[in-house]
């Protein structure tokens, strides 16, 4: 089932069955969902027949970081699989990234691909310490145009970086943003957030939702007022 919802949740949960616990409890014609690292390494494509069966299209967080033959695999595997999305880490560079959107186009595989630029946990401290001297924004924008270069679809960056990415790659190009975080909610480990509907306004094209939905003390509450929040953008 498709969705215009921008909503994916983010099934980030430690078994499949608390995963499909929450899935469960959500709509698939009002959001989409993600399965991650911790949730994949546990319960493997297993997590993705049963999305798929309840209707979900799935963006598979994997952040793809390898050789491009590796890379381009991967993803290949992933999109077989049915996958609404996957992606891969944008410092992989142009070679890694041409490579995997060239392996989708020759197999006829519809599945977006999309490239991490800078985690929105990381600040500009945090990149320093990995060599990087530019700022989170500045990095962000030369990561972003170097996957369009590369043929990608979109890249995930920080809903603060939306309305740049927006001015530069264009409206078509997806801008997937985690680190949303509700006035409700806690920060956790995130740095560079933003309110749902401040993400909305400043170019998301899809935002990524974990915690505050699925630590909240009522999930669907949770949603309910993010939801309420969206329809007055
Ligand atoms: O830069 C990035 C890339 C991916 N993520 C993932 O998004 C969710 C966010 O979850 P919250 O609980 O809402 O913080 C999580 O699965 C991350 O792995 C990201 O946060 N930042």
């Amino acid at each position: 089932m498709s969705t215009d919802s921008p909503l994916i949740i983010a099934l980030d949960y430690p078994s499949l069955d608390a995963a499909l616990c929450m899935a469960d409890q959500l709509d698939p014609a009002r959001c989409r969902v993600k399965v991650g690292k911790e949730l994949f390494t546990r319960s493997g494509p297993a997590v993705l027949e049963a999305l798929h069966g309840r209707g979900f299209q799935v963006f598979l967080d994997l952040k793809f970081h390898d050789i491009p033959n590796t890379v381009a695999s991967a993803v290949q595997a992933a999109a077989e699989q049915g996958v609404w999305m996957v992606n891969v880490h944008a410092s992989g560079g142009r070679k890694m990234m041409e490579t995997a959107a060239k392996r989708l186009s020759d197999h006829r595989l519809a599945t977006h691909l999309i490239a991490v630029t800078v985690l929105t946990s990381m600040g500009k401290e945090d990149l320093a310490e990995v060599g990087l001297t530019a700022s989170p924004a500045e990095h962000v924008m030369h990561l972003a145009a170097l996957t369009q270069q590369s043929g990608l679809n979109g890249v995930v960056c920080s809903a603060q970086e939306a309305a740049q990415i927006r001015a530069k790659c264009g409206e078509a190009f997806l801008k997937v943003t985690p680190g949303i975080r509700p006035s409700f909610a806690a920060a956790n480990d995130q740095q560079r957030i933003m309110t749902p509907a401040d993400a909305m306004r400043a170019g998301s094209t899809h935002l990524v939702i974990g915690r505050p939905v699925t630590q909240a003390e009522d999930p669907m509450a949770a949603l309910a007022a993010i939801e309420a929040e969206l329809s007055g953008v």
